[in-house]
Protein backbone atom coordinates (compact mmCIF):
# COMPACT_ATOMS: atom_id res chain seq x y z
CA UNK A 1 0.00 0.00 0.00
CA UNK A 2 2.60 2.26 0.78
CA UNK A 3 4.32 2.91 -2.73
CA UNK A 4 0.70 3.27 -3.66
CA UNK A 5 0.69 6.58 -1.18
CA UNK A 6 -0.13 9.00 -3.89
CA UNK A 7 -2.59 7.01 -5.80
CA UNK A 8 -5.98 7.64 -6.10
CA UNK A 9 -8.54 4.72 -5.28
CA UNK A 10 -10.28 4.34 -9.01
CA UNK A 11 -12.47 1.17 -9.44
CA UNK A 12 -9.61 -0.85 -11.10
CA UNK A 13 -7.20 -0.51 -8.04
CA UNK A 14 -9.77 -1.13 -5.37
CA UNK A 15 -10.86 -4.62 -7.51
CA UNK A 16 -7.42 -5.66 -7.12
CA UNK A 17 -7.01 -5.37 -3.37
CA UNK A 18 -7.62 -8.99 -3.01
CA UNK A 19 -6.12 -9.38 0.39
CA UNK A 20 -8.72 -6.62 1.51
CA UNK A 21 -11.43 -8.84 0.37
CA UNK A 22 -10.51 -11.69 1.85
CA UNK A 23 -9.77 -9.64 5.55
CA UNK A 24 -12.95 -8.43 5.35
CA UNK A 25 -14.67 -11.36 4.68
CA UNK A 26 -12.72 -13.02 8.14
CA UNK A 27 -14.02 -10.07 9.97
CA UNK A 28 -17.54 -10.62 9.09
CA UNK A 29 -16.80 -14.37 9.75
CA UNK A 30 -14.91 -14.36 12.95
CA UNK A 31 -17.41 -11.60 14.25
CA UNK A 32 -20.20 -11.07 12.37
CA UNK A 33 -22.05 -7.90 13.55
CA UNK A 34 -25.71 -9.67 13.34
CA UNK A 35 -25.28 -12.80 15.05
CA UNK A 36 -28.85 -14.49 14.31
CA UNK A 37 -31.25 -13.99 11.61
CA UNK A 38 -34.90 -15.09 12.54
CA UNK A 39 -37.45 -16.71 10.44
CA UNK A 40 -41.11 -17.42 10.77
CA UNK A 41 -41.91 -20.76 9.59
CA UNK A 42 -45.06 -20.88 6.83
CA UNK A 43 -45.54 -24.07 7.40
CA UNK A 44 -44.78 -27.56 9.49
CA UNK A 45 -41.37 -29.11 9.03
CA UNK A 46 -38.88 -31.46 10.63
CA UNK A 47 -35.24 -30.58 10.50
CA UNK A 48 -33.57 -33.69 8.57
CA UNK A 49 -31.71 -36.16 10.41
CA UNK A 50 -33.36 -35.45 13.78
CA UNK A 51 -36.32 -35.88 15.35
CA UNK A 52 -36.96 -31.84 16.43
CA UNK A 53 -40.83 -31.67 15.29
CA UNK A 54 -41.56 -27.77 13.88
CA UNK A 55 -45.07 -26.08 13.50
CA UNK A 56 -46.04 -23.23 11.24
CA UNK A 57 -46.03 -19.60 12.73
CA UNK A 58 -43.17 -21.28 15.02
CA UNK A 59 -40.19 -18.48 14.90
CA UNK A 60 -36.41 -20.08 14.43
CA UNK A 61 -33.37 -17.91 15.06
CA UNK A 62 -30.29 -18.43 12.52
CA UNK A 63 -27.32 -18.54 14.34
CA UNK A 64 -24.81 -16.72 12.12
CA UNK A 65 -22.20 -16.77 14.62
CA UNK A 66 -22.24 -20.29 15.36
CA UNK A 67 -22.39 -21.64 11.84
CA UNK A 68 -19.05 -19.36 11.32
CA UNK A 69 -16.93 -20.97 13.53
CA UNK A 70 -18.61 -24.77 13.13
CA UNK A 71 -15.57 -26.69 11.93
CA UNK A 72 -17.69 -29.04 10.18
CA UNK A 73 -17.99 -26.41 7.54
CA UNK A 74 -14.26 -24.85 7.27
CA UNK A 75 -11.28 -26.50 6.53
CA UNK A 76 -8.78 -24.55 8.21
CA UNK A 77 -9.29 -24.54 11.60
CA UNK A 78 -12.45 -21.67 12.22
CA UNK A 79 -11.31 -20.50 15.38
CA UNK A 80 -8.29 -19.19 13.71
CA UNK A 81 -8.22 -15.44 12.30
CA UNK A 82 -7.02 -16.23 8.65
CA UNK A 83 -7.96 -13.95 6.17
CA UNK A 84 -5.65 -16.05 3.47
CA UNK A 85 -8.74 -19.26 3.68
CA UNK A 86 -10.48 -17.38 1.24
CA UNK A 87 -7.70 -17.58 -1.20
CA UNK A 88 -7.60 -21.22 -1.26
CA UNK A 89 -9.16 -23.78 1.69
CA UNK A 90 -12.16 -22.25 2.33
CA UNK A 91 -12.83 -20.68 -0.86
CA UNK A 92 -15.72 -22.58 -1.31
CA UNK A 93 -17.15 -22.52 1.75
CA UNK A 94 -20.40 -24.13 2.46
CA UNK A 95 -22.63 -21.26 1.35
CA UNK A 96 -25.06 -21.36 4.66
CA UNK A 97 -22.19 -21.55 7.19
CA UNK A 98 -21.22 -17.55 6.15
CA UNK A 99 -24.59 -15.36 6.66
CA UNK A 100 -23.38 -12.13 7.85
CA UNK A 101 -25.90 -10.52 5.46
CA UNK A 102 -28.56 -13.08 6.05
CA UNK A 103 -29.75 -15.46 3.09
CA UNK A 104 -32.82 -16.19 1.04
CA UNK A 105 -35.97 -13.00 0.19
CA UNK A 106 -34.86 -11.31 3.28
CA UNK A 107 -30.91 -10.97 3.01
CA UNK A 108 -29.49 -7.57 3.72
CA UNK A 109 -30.72 -5.26 0.63
CA UNK A 110 -27.51 -2.66 1.57
CA UNK A 111 -25.03 -5.71 1.44
CA UNK A 112 -23.24 -4.61 -1.55
CA UNK A 113 -23.07 -0.89 -0.20
CA UNK A 114 -21.62 -2.17 2.97
CA UNK A 115 -19.01 -4.24 1.11
CA UNK A 116 -18.01 -1.38 -0.93
CA UNK A 117 -18.06 1.15 1.73
CA UNK A 118 -15.87 -1.00 4.15
CA UNK A 119 -13.23 -1.53 1.41
CA UNK A 120 -13.27 1.95 0.72
CA UNK A 121 -12.98 3.25 4.34
CA UNK A 122 -9.87 0.76 5.10
CA UNK A 123 -8.28 1.21 1.62
CA UNK A 124 -8.40 4.88 2.15
CA UNK A 125 -7.23 4.68 5.87
CA UNK A 126 -4.00 2.45 5.30
CA UNK A 127 -2.90 4.87 2.51
CA UNK A 128 -2.13 7.93 5.21
CA UNK A 129 -2.29 6.02 8.76
CA UNK A 130 -0.83 3.38 10.87
CA UNK A 131 -2.74 1.08 13.36
CA UNK A 132 -1.07 0.25 16.23
CA UNK A 133 -2.80 -2.54 18.78
CA UNK A 134 -3.52 -0.65 21.88
CA UNK A 135 -2.56 -4.13 23.79
CA UNK A 136 -3.69 -7.06 25.75
CA UNK A 137 -4.71 -4.38 28.66
CA UNK A 138 -6.97 -2.10 26.62
CA UNK A 139 -7.92 -4.72 24.28
CA UNK A 140 -8.93 -6.99 27.23
CA UNK A 141 -11.88 -9.15 25.03
CA UNK A 142 -15.44 -9.33 25.48
CA UNK A 143 -18.52 -7.95 23.45
CA UNK A 144 -21.40 -5.76 23.88
CA UNK A 145 -24.58 -7.22 23.02
CA UNK A 146 -27.00 -4.66 21.34
CA UNK A 147 -28.38 -4.61 17.98
CA UNK A 148 -25.29 -5.66 16.82
CA UNK A 149 -21.94 -6.85 18.82
CA UNK A 150 -19.35 -3.95 19.33
CA UNK A 151 -16.46 -5.00 21.20
CA UNK A 152 -16.52 -4.36 24.64
CA UNK A 153 -13.06 -2.64 24.67
CA UNK A 154 -11.49 -1.61 21.97
CA UNK A 155 -7.78 0.15 22.09
CA UNK A 156 -5.90 1.28 18.80
CA UNK A 157 -3.45 4.14 18.20
CA UNK A 158 -3.60 5.48 15.35
CA UNK A 159 -0.38 7.46 13.58
CA UNK A 160 -0.53 9.64 10.77
CA UNK A 161 1.99 8.46 8.05
CA UNK A 162 3.80 11.61 7.58
CA UNK A 163 4.46 11.49 11.65
CA UNK A 164 6.80 8.74 11.11
C1 LIG B 1 -21.65 -4.52 7.69
C2 LIG B 1 -22.84 -3.96 7.47
C3 LIG B 1 -24.15 -4.71 7.50
C4 LIG B 1 -24.45 -5.95 8.02
C5 LIG B 1 -23.52 -6.95 8.72
C6 LIG B 1 -25.86 -6.18 7.77
C7 LIG B 1 -26.52 -7.34 8.12
C8 LIG B 1 -27.87 -7.57 7.89
C9 LIG B 1 -28.57 -8.79 8.24
C10 LIG B 1 -27.95 -10.03 8.89
C11 LIG B 1 -29.86 -8.65 7.87
C12 LIG B 1 -31.00 -9.70 8.04
C13 LIG B 1 -31.00 -10.60 6.79
C14 LIG B 1 -31.88 -11.82 6.89
O1 LIG B 1 -32.82 -11.86 7.72
O2 LIG B 1 -31.65 -12.80 6.11
C15 LIG B 1 -30.00 -7.33 7.29
C16 LIG B 1 -31.18 -6.80 6.79
C17 LIG B 1 -31.29 -5.56 6.24
N1 LIG B 1 -30.27 -4.66 6.01
FE1 LIG B 1 -28.32 -4.91 6.49
N2 LIG B 1 -26.38 -5.10 7.11
C18 LIG B 1 -25.38 -4.18 6.92
C19 LIG B 1 -25.48 -2.98 6.26
C20 LIG B 1 -26.63 -2.47 5.70
C21 LIG B 1 -26.72 -1.23 4.96
C22 LIG B 1 -25.53 -0.33 4.61
C23 LIG B 1 -28.03 -1.07 4.62
C24 LIG B 1 -28.72 0.01 3.85
C25 LIG B 1 -28.09 0.88 3.08
C26 LIG B 1 -28.76 -2.20 5.15
C27 LIG B 1 -30.12 -2.40 5.03
C28 LIG B 1 -30.80 -3.53 5.43
C29 LIG B 1 -32.25 -3.71 5.28
C30 LIG B 1 -33.25 -2.70 4.70
C31 LIG B 1 -32.55 -4.98 5.78
C32 LIG B 1 -33.93 -5.66 5.85
C33 LIG B 1 -34.15 -6.47 4.57
C34 LIG B 1 -35.50 -7.20 4.59
O3 LIG B 1 -36.00 -7.55 5.67
O4 LIG B 1 -36.05 -7.46 3.50
N3 LIG B 1 -27.88 -3.04 5.79
N4 LIG B 1 -28.78 -6.70 7.31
Amino acid sequence: MKENFHHDLILDRLDSLIYLDCAIKEILRFSPPVEAVARTLTMDDRLPNSDIQLYKDDQIFIPVCILSRDPRYWSIDPELFYPERFLDEDKNHNPYAFLPFGSGHRQCIGQDLARFELKVIVAKLMQHVTFIDGGPEVNAGGQVQGLTVMPKYIGIKIKFDSEI
